[in-house]
């Protein structure tokens, strides 16, 4: 199973239209791929707070649509990062779509825990409810958002939900990137299972971006890991190694609580 992650450049110098119609060039340039990932609100940058509002889109917006016919122009599976969707309540959610190789959206994800201590995020936006898996043809994929990370009984929820791969797009800032790298590998140890973490790069709302995307496989070790600047990560996956970790060294099994 063939993943790349698209670490992409949210600089403000380039517009939201503009940055859609790249980002979806780069994924149809992904056909040799079977799972396409992309970072966290990146046709705004996720610390763009002023720009929610203005960006803010239903499921069937425009970012869905160039997603959906990118990922069928390539026929790939497509996770699309999050957008700022606006539900029919008016509520802002931070949400995860996940298109099939036919371009249909197969799986949306509200990030649960929002960021921002009292501001940001955590006072703009609607928290998600739903633990979200998606089975993908060789494996079943556990979806959570950047924050989500630092919250270890999520992942261990989707790895009880069948979670082979744990995908997580982000727009982790640089200053905090050692948490960034050291939770992503901790998710994978604890988990028995592959780690897809795709950050952006550049700087926007006076925040930089970490970058440091990076596929950690599920004995903890780095398959990948990118720089700080836009890049694209292609790496080869084997699921069955999943199972072959669980089964050599049984760790899950011995949970007591
Ligand atoms: N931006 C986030 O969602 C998470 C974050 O910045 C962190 O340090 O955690």
């Amino acid at each position: 199973m063939r993943a790349s992650l698209l670490q992409i450049d949210v600089n403000p110098y380039e517009s939201v239209d503009s940055r859609r119609d790249r980002v979806a060039g780069l994924v149809r340039a992904q056909s040799g791929a079977d799972l396409v990932v992309l970072p966290e609100l990146w046709p705004t940058g996720a610390f763009a707070y002023e720009a929610f509002e203005e960006y803010a889109e239903p499921l069937d917006g425009p970012t869905a649509a160039v997603l959906s016919a990118a990922a069928a122009d390539a026929s790939v599976w497509l996770h699309g990062g999050s957008v700022v969707e606006r539900a029919g309540d008016g509520t802002l959610y931070n949400t995860s779509l996940v298109f099939g190789p036919d371009g249909r959206l197969e799986r949306t994800y509200r990030k649960i825990h929002r960021f921002g201590f009292d501001k940001g995020e955590a006072t703009m936006m609607g928290g998600g409810e739903s633990v979200t898996t998606v089975a993908l043809p060789d494996a079943v994929a556990g979806l959570a958002t950047c924050y989500d990370l630092r919250f270890p009984e999520l992942f261990r929820r989707l790895t009880d939900d069948g979670a082979q791969l744990l995908v997580i797009p982000a727009g982790w800032p640089a200053r905090r990137r050692e948490h960034w790298t050291l939770l992503s590998r901790a998710r994978a140890v604890e988990n028995q299972a592959y780690v897809l973490a795709c950050c952006s790069a550049g700087t926007h709302g006076g925040v930089e971006q970490a970058g440091h995307s990076q596929v950690v496989d599920p004995w903890g070790e780095v398959l990948a890991e990118a720089g700080e600047d836009e890049e694209i990560l292609t790496v080869d996956l084997d699921p069955a190694r999943v199972a072959k970790t669980r089964a050599d060294f049984p760790v899950l099994r011995d949970r007591v609580l």
